[in-house]
Formats: C-alpha cells, sequence, structure tokens
C-alpha cells in the first residue's frame, strides 16, 4: 500500500528565530546520572556548551541568565496527554494551545498525545486528523502515540506506515472501556505480536473492562449511582489483574510493555514483580501526578462537582497512603515514568454523569502541575533526590520514546529545553491562577516547594518573572523512530539490563532493576476490597490486613462523604 503524507503547516519564520543566542550562568546542572556546577550556551535552539565558565568565549548579543541558587533541568517531558479530546460525549477543553501553554507554565516542554481513531476509522486518518489539531496550536515539541483501539488486517497493515513513514513508534491497547476500545485477549495478543515485528513499544491501559461493566450495573441496580460509585466499580485488584495480565500477554511475544497510568499499590507491585521475573527487560510502568497528588477520598465528597472533578481511569485510590507509596516505587525503579494523563472537562460536561456515574467523562488536569507536584512528593518529602526526579519527570520518557538525547538532557548538542528551576521558593496551585482551560483544579491549595522561574522551549524563553509568553505554532511534531536502544538492545541480549544506556558507556535510568524491593513487605501495605456484591449487602467491610467495620466504599472517615448504613445509597449532594 502507498501513502502520501498530507501537507502540514510551517512554523512562521519570526517565531523559528527568537532569541537565538542564551547563556545561563552559575547554575547547578542536573541530569538523570549526575548534578555539577556549570554554564550553558545555547545557540538557535540547540545546546553548544556546558562546563565551567572558564572554558567559554562568549560571544556578544547573547542574553545572559543568572541561576545562582538554582538547578538547571531538562524541560519536562509528558508522556500522556489527552487534548482536545472528544470522550464521554464531551471534548476535553485543553486544545492543544491551552494544553501546552499550561505544560510549559510549569515547565514540561515536551508532550506526547494519543491519537484514538473510532472503531471502525483508519489509523492513519486519525493521525493526519490529530496532526492537522496540533500543528497549527503547539507551543512546544509533541510527538504521538496512536491507540489501537480495534483489530483488523487494516489496522496491521497501517501500523506499519505509522512507524515506517509517519515518526509513530508506540501504540496503545485497552483492557477496559467494554464496546468502546476494549480488546479481547486475542486482539491484544496479535497487536502485541505485530508491535514487537515493528520495533515499537506497546502500551496498555490494564483495568480488566469485564469485571468493571458487571460491577457498574450491579452498583446501578442498586441505587449507587454517584461518583462514588466509579471506584467501586474498579476495585484495586481489577487494576492489578489486568497489569499481571498485560505482562504475561507481552512476554508470551518478547514485546515490550509500557503500563501506562499505574494508580493501584497492587497494580504497582504486580508492574514491579513483573520486571523483577523477567530480570528488568522490557516491562515499563508510569504512574500520574494526580495519583500522587491527590487521592480518591475526594470522589466520596457530597458535592457532585468536586466529586466528578477527581474522576478518571483507573480510579485514584481512597486509600491515602497510595500517593506515597506509588513514590516510593518510583524512587525504587519500581516505575520509571510520571504523566499526567490531562483530559479536563468543566462542570457541564461532568454533569453529564449526574445520575449515573457511568456517564461522567473521565480525566483530570496535570500537565501544568506535575513538575511541582513530582518535586514536592518525591524531592521535598525526601524520597527522591534530583537525578532521579529528572528521570522520571523527563530522561526515561526520553530513552522509552526515542527521544533522547534530542530530549531530556542537558548536554551539547541536546535542544535547548531547559528549566531553571528554583528549589527555595514556593507557590501555591489554584485554578483561579493555572495555565488550563478548565474550571477546577485537583491539586487545589497545595503548596509546592520548586517553582519553574525560566523556561526555555527550543532556546527560546517561554516563561520569566511570572509571565508565560508563549508562541502559537512554535512547536514541532517529534518523529519517533522505532526500536529505541534503550529497550531493543536489552529485549535482544546485545546489552545486560543495566548497562542499558544505549551508547555502551553507562547504566541508564529505565532498567536499572528492582532488587532493593521488599515485594512482602511491600504487599503488606495494600488494603483489597471486597466483591461488590458483598459489599452491596452488608456495612461490614473487614479486609485485608486493615480489618475494619466500613463504609461500602471502603473508607475509614472522609468529610463530607456520605454517611452509610447498611445498604442504604443515599446522599444528599449540591
Ligand atoms: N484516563 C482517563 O480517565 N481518561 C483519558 C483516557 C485514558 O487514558 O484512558
Ligand atoms: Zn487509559
Ligand atoms: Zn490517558
Amino acid at each position: 500500500m502507498s501513502h502520501s503524507p498530507k501537507p502540514v503547516k510551517k512554523v512562521p519564520l519570526h517565531l523559528q528565530s527568537a532569541q537565538n543566542r542564551v547563556y545561563i550562568k552559575n547554575g547547578q546542572v542536573v541530569n538523570d546520572d549526575g548534578m555539577f556546577k556549570a554554564d550553558v550556551y545555547i545557540e538557535d535552539g540547540i545546546i553548544k556548551f556546558v562546563g565551567p565558565a572558564s572554558e567559554i568565549n562568549v560571544p556578544g548579543g547573547v542574553r545572559v541568565i543568572d541561576a545562582t541558587g538554582r538547578l538547571i533541568i531538562p524541560g519536562g517531558i509528558d508522556p500522556h496527554t489527552h487534548f482536545q479530546f472528544e470522550f464521554g460525549g464531551a471534548v476535553s477543553v485543553d486544545d492543544f494551545y491551552h494544553g501546552t501553554r499550561a505544560a510549559v507554565a510549569g515547565g514540561t516542554t515536551t508532550i506526547i498525545d494519543f491519537v484514538m481513531p473510532n472503531k471502525g476509522e483508519s489509523l492513519i486518518d486519525a493521525y493526519h486528523k490529530w496532526r492537522s489539531w496540533a500543528d497549527p496550536k503547539v507551543c512546544c515539541d509533541y510527538a504521538l502515540h496512536v491507540g489501537v483501539t480495534w483489530w483488523s488486517k487494516l489496522v496491521s497493515d497501517e501500523m506499519k506506515i505509522l512507524c515506517q513513514e509517519l515518526g509513530i513508534n508506540s501504540y496503545k491497547m485497552f483492557m477496559a472501556y467494554k464496546g468502546l476500545y476494549q480488546l479481547n485477549d486475542s486482539d491484544m495478543l496479535d497487536s502485541l505480536e505485530r508491535i514487537r515485528e515493528l520495533g515499537a513499544l506497546a502500551q496498555v491501559h490494564a483495568e480488566n473492562g469485564d469485571i468493571i461493566a458487571k460491577n457498574a450495573g450491579k452498583l446501578l441496580n442498586a441505587g449507587v449511582t454517584g461518583p462514588e460509585g466509579h471506584e467501586m466499580s474498579r476495585q484495586e485488584e481489577v487494576e492489578a489483574e489486568a497489569v499481571h495480565r498485560a505482562c504475561i500477554l507481552a512476554h508470551q511475544v518478547d514485546c515490550p510493555l509500557y503500563v501506562v497510568h499505574v494508580m493501584g499499590k497492587s497494580a504497582g507491585i504486580e508492574l514491579a514483580r513483573a520486571r523483577r521475573r523477567y530480570n528488568n527487560r522490557g516491562i515499563y510502568g508510569e504512574t500520574l501526578a494526580a495519583a500522587l497528588g491527590t487521592d480518591g477520598t475526594h470522589c466520596h465528597n457530597n458535592c457532585f462537582h468536586h466529586a466528578a472533578a477527581h474522576i478518571l481511569s483507573p480510579p485514584l485510590r481512597s486509600d491515602p497512603t497510595t500517593p506515597e507509596f506509588m513514590m516510593r516505587l518510583l524512587a525504587n525503579d519500581g516505575l520509571q515514568t510520571t504523566g499526567s494523563d490531562n483530559c479536563t472537562f468543566n462542570k457541564e460536561h461532568k454533569e453529564l454523569g449526574k445520575g449515573n456515574f457511568t456517564k461522567i467523562p473521565n480525566g483530570v488536569n496535570g500537565v501544568e502541575d506535575r513538575m511541582s507536584v513530582v518535586w514536592e512528593k518525591g524531592v521535598h518529602a525526601g524520597i527522591l533526590d534530583p537525578c532521579r526526579f529528572v528521570a522520571v519527570t523527563s530522561t526515561n520518557a526520553a530513552k522509552l520514546f526515542n527521544l533522547y538525547p534530542q530530549k531530556g538532557r542537558i548536554a551539547a548538542g541536546s535542544d535547548a529545553d531547559i528549566v531553571v528551576w528554583n528549589p527555595n521558593v514556593t507557590r501555591t496551585i489554584s485554578k483561579d491562577t493555572h495555565h488550563h482551560n478548565c474550571d477546577f483544579n485537583i491539586f487545589e491549595g497545595m503548596v509546592c516547594h520548586g517553582v519553574p522561574e525560566i523556561v526555555l522551549v527550543r532556546g527560546r524563553v517561554c516563561v520569566e518573572d511570572g509571565n508565560v509568553r508563549v508562541a502559537e505554532g512554535f512547536g514541532r511534531f517529534l518523529s519517533t523512530p522505532v526500536r529505541t536502544p534503550y529497550i531493543y538492545d536489552v529485549l535482544e541480549g546485545k546489552v545486560p539490563a543495566e548497562q542499558s544506556n544505549g551508547d555502551g558507556k553507562a547504566a541508564g535510568g529505565v532498567n536499572g532493576g528492582v532488587k532493593s524491593l521488599n515485594f512482602d513487605a511491600l504487599q503488606k501495605e495494600v488494603t483489597y476490597q471486597k466483591p461488590i456484591s458483598h459489599t452491596l449487602l452488608s456495612s461490614a467491610y473487614d479486609v485485608g490486613s486493615q480489618a475494619k467495620p466500613q463504609s461500602p466504599t471502603g473508607l475509614k472517615h472522609v468529610d463530607g462523604a456520605r454517611n452509610m448504613q447498611e445498604s442504604t445509597f443515599s446522599i444528599s449532594r449540591k
């Protein structure tokens, strides 16, 4: 089959040439593998020099930035966004302009969005649709993943064209959203096999969609219609089972797998266990800013708007110890990356699900605040060091999606996507000051140490003095080649996982190993919920190691949550 790519809008010259010489002095450079004092010189959007001031003669006419007391870090890479995405009867309100502007404001300079073909739709047509939406609007560079939302010979053929001609190296399959995107195991296996043949990376949304559909029906029949029904229908083990199954399916066809949005403790453990089982080869996991910065108790708030604003899938977990647990997994290489899954809807959209939680459009914010949340809950909390922060917010994603070292590193030759990060000041997150196009922020009121004071996108200063000055259309599409060495060199046994940096010199950050994890101890921290039919019959909720009589939601106490008495499911909401 031949294919002629559709023309893509060119970036106007006046936007390409802005601010072409910048010198950042007196800062502390942080990469995933080390931290050192150095100056950074940039010309035409590329880093030309990183080193001591004594080794460079800076030419005249240069914009000088003094980074004394600041860190100079690679711009964040958010590998998981859904801008302008039609989902659940609404279109997400952060389009490619508002979404990438919010990203840059928060220190993220590359995003990877998902092309989501409808069932029966050509993947290539969907790809061009996404390009036509994104190219004129993006304020920073971006790449695309493609959803394999149905399976056929046409899909298989198009995947080859996407990989070989259109810059795609990753595909997402869904084990949930029954009747919409869900693939059965047989189609999953065929897709995984094809992805392996093409040298790409498989991504999976891991939740058991059949269980969810059954549970949702039972809950609605029993009168549980509010947002709290969402997490009740998709419990921890429903996610953990799917993570386990996905890892085995992928391993059976030797396909590398990246599990997106790992939200629950037990799902995180399954992912880390699979990494250890397969000697850190070919299994990778992402968690979300949402999972690290807030929790599912909000979905039980008696204000419908507040509760619905926190609905995404897999759900935020009501166990309030989940965020710290997920951060520890990131610290120990049980998980490798953080995304946002930014998919924002406003009040009127969320209200589509009033009276039926299955109709609440799924999605939350995160693209702007991901870096600050990971710093606050990771580095400031003493769980991550600054190098690991850079790894899980930027470098690991660059390696896994084959953007490294163009992205994800402060080094000569890399793109000048740079954040001057001040760890000594704070900012308070609020919907009133954020740059999103949405009316709610799930991190409202969080005080974050760590502020992206200056943000450069390919050498262009886009954030300074609290002002965000982006240029619509300045971002470029990043063609991502297949066979990223960080994955395929290891998978094919060319280098041991510990040495998989892609250039044979030092260990990389994506295959480091989970040796230090004590799985027995971790497992003891997980509380499993009882089956939903049991819960509907009784208010006693004596599960796992933390047995306590509780509400059917599994909550010990939540301010504003409904008061459960036996199986009475009434709650008054504003
Ligand atoms: N996660 C979510 O709730 N919305 C976006 C779609 C997806 O990633 O599954
Ligand atoms: Zn998903
Ligand atoms: Zn998503």
